[in-house]
This record gives structure tokens, sequence and C-alpha cells, in this order.
């Protein structure tokens, strides 16, 4: 309950009526009444509403990023200090050291995802670990999947060497694994290479990815921009709702958990929709150019952007969120405390 609403009554007069309809209902009124204003409030949102997204790097944080970054030296303290806060889930994303047309790296044991992974583990058992399971970070091309020398698209080999990058992440910790690269078939092979290393308890949450210049920022921190064009193969075009509901369906039949939506803005409706059709947990995306536009703008006060925030919050709980995945958990988790 914020102070305002404690200190400030709203005076309610009944002025002499100048319609000739009694209204039936008081309900507009009622909210001017503390008690009952209380009384009708949801569940406000709490910290343990929120992911912070951890972008890692080996050595130093990226300076000049639009959101948050954390060295690998570093992450111990940030994961222990997220969880003190009551944030109970973080989302790793990595960079590659070295691409190569097969993208090896994604799959090594000891890549810098798998080290983050034990690292996050460690610093705070009770924290849920969550991945990126993507190969833009390690294709020449920065593409998501994996091309035969020809440059068509290697389904079965991509399937294959995701399904090992999630096994790998599973291994150093893991609680969730975040298939990233839009591909049919990936939750279905995922669960089958978890379920054949001992992982049958590992979580599945792919991504339900709508093309978007909001991703700018992150592409830019995590050097993973395409290197031929602005949007990824196999994400949805803005326009073709239906697309984006029909894949969340695949991916619920091929035994995905849950499911994550992005950008959070730009897909409220397809988080509407399916929350009325599916009881799984939904977990919308608040992307680098969702912070950088609340952030960066130049014309919210510090009292206004927390309070936008906490609104834009509310609504993506309000619209169906189970969990909501923001670059500003931690500011919002701190603010949230004061109060
Ligand atoms: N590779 C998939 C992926 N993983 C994270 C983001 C964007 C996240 C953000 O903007 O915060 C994307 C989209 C993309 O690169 O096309
Ligand atoms: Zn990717």
């Amino acid at each position: 309950m914020d102070k305002q609403s404690l200190t400030d009554p709203m005076p309610v007069t009944t002025p002499a009526s100048t319609f000739s309809i009694e209204p039936v209902s008081g309900s507009s009124t009622l909210r001017g009444r503390l008690p009952l204003r209380r009384f009708l409030q949801r569940q406000p949102v709490s910290p343990a509403d929120l992911c912070m997204p951890l972008l890692v790097h080996e050595n130093e944080d990226a300076a000049d990023s639009v959101v948050p970054t954390v060295s690998l030296q570093r992450l111990s303290v940030e994961v222990r200090e997220l969880r003190r806060m009551g944030i109970g889930s973080v989302k790793i994303f990595c960079g590659g050291s070295v691409r190569d047309d097969r993208a090896c790296e994604a799959a090594s044991p000891d890549n810098l995802m798998n080290r983050a992974i034990a690292t996050a583990k460690e610093a705070a058992q009770d924290m849920a670990v969550m991945t990126e399971n993507c190969l833009c970070s390690y294709t020449h091309a920065g593409n998501c999947f994996l091309t035969n020398a020809d440059g068509v698209f290697d389904y079965e080999g991509t399937l294959t060497l995701l399904s090992e990058q999630a096994v790998q992440q599973a291994d150093a910790g893991a609680d969730i694994v975040g298939p990233a690269a839009m591909i049919d078939g990936v939750a279905a092979s995922t669960r089958q290479a978890l379920n054949q290393s001992g992982h049958r308890d590992v979580g599945i949450m792919p991504h339900v990815i709508f093309t978007s210049r909001l991703y700018d920022g992150y592409r830019r921190a995590m050097n993973a921009v395409p290197a031929r064009g602005n949007r990824r193969a196999f994400q949805i075009h803005p326009s073709c709702p239906e697309q984006a509901v029909a894949l969340a369906r695949d991916f619920l039949a091929e035994g995905a958990d849950m499911l994550l939506l992005e950008p959070a803005l730009h897909s409220l409706d397809v988080l509407v929709s399916l929350r009325q059709a599916a009881e799984v947990p939904l977990v919308p995306f608040s992307v680098s150019g969702e912070y950088a536009e609340l952030t960066r703008n130049g014309t919210l006060k510090p009292s206004e952007y927390r309070a936008v925030l906490l609104e834009r919050l509310t609504m993506f709980k309000r619209a169906g969120a189970t969990t909501i995945i923001t670059y500003a958990a931690k500011q919002a988790a701190g603010n949230l405390e004061a109060s």
C-alpha cells in the first residue's frame, strides 16, 4: 500500500443530480473510500514476481550498454544480492569467445555460459537459474541456428546441437533451459535429451519471439548482431499473432513446461489469449529496448520513472504474467523494499 493512498482520502460529495437516472451501483465511488479501495485491490507486484536477466561477460561489464551487464567475477555477489531482495529467478545470457561454422563452443562444458550457471547456482542454491539456449553468439553469421556449407538451414544439426547445449547447461546446474532459436521440434528434442541425461526435473521455457528492433541494445551488448540484416529468419512478423499462438501451442504439445514471450510490450495480446487458453506459466520478457525507452527518454523524473515502472509491471501481471523478466527487476525490487 503506497503512503499516498493512506493519507489522501478522497472526499466524496453527492452533488444535486442533474441526471434523470440514478446509478444502480456505487462501484466507482466505492474507490474513494480507503478501506474499500484496499479491499478491492489485488495482490501488488512483489520481488518474487520478477526475474533479472544477467548479461554475463568474461571480464569487464560493458560500460556503454543500454542494459545492465555483469562480469563473471561480480556474478556471485550480484546473485546473492538479488536473492536477498526477494527476487526468485535470474536468466543468464552469455556471449561466446570463439565463432565457427558449426558453433562448437555452444556445447563446450566449460564455456562462459556453463561457468556462469555454476557460479550463480553456487551463490544462491534456491535461486531459480534460467538460461538462454541459442547459437547466435557462436555462429560466424550471428544466426541462432546452423547452416550447411551452401547456406541452407541445417534443421537436424541445429536441434542436435541445441539439445547438447541444454544438457551441458543442466549439468552445470540450470533449473530451466530456454530454447530461443524459434525452431519447432526444439522443445521435444530438448526434453528427450534432458530426460536421457538424468535431467527429467529440469524445465523447458521456449521463447516465442516477434521480430523487433527493440533487441538492438541487447545484440550490441552481447555481440550477437546478425551479420546480414536486422531480422532473424524464424522470428514472427508483428502482424501475425496467430503464428505466435500456434507456435506456443506446438511447443506445449512437444512438452514445454512454460513459455517466454518477447518483446513483452509488443506481445501483450498473445499473452492475454494464451492466458485464457492454456494453464501454464507465461513469462513476458521486457526486452532491452523497452528498458531503454523507459529509462533513457529523458522525460521522466526518478519518482515518475519508479511509478511508471510499477504500473508497467502491474499491467504485465494483470494481463496474465506468471513471472516478468525485466532489466529493471533489481531497481523495482529495491523500490518495493523501500515502500
Ligand atoms: N537470440 C534470441 C534472443 N535472446 C535475447 C534476445 C533479445 C533480448 C533483449 O533485447 O533484451 C533475443 C532476440 C534476438 O537477438 O533477436
Ligand atoms: Zn539467438
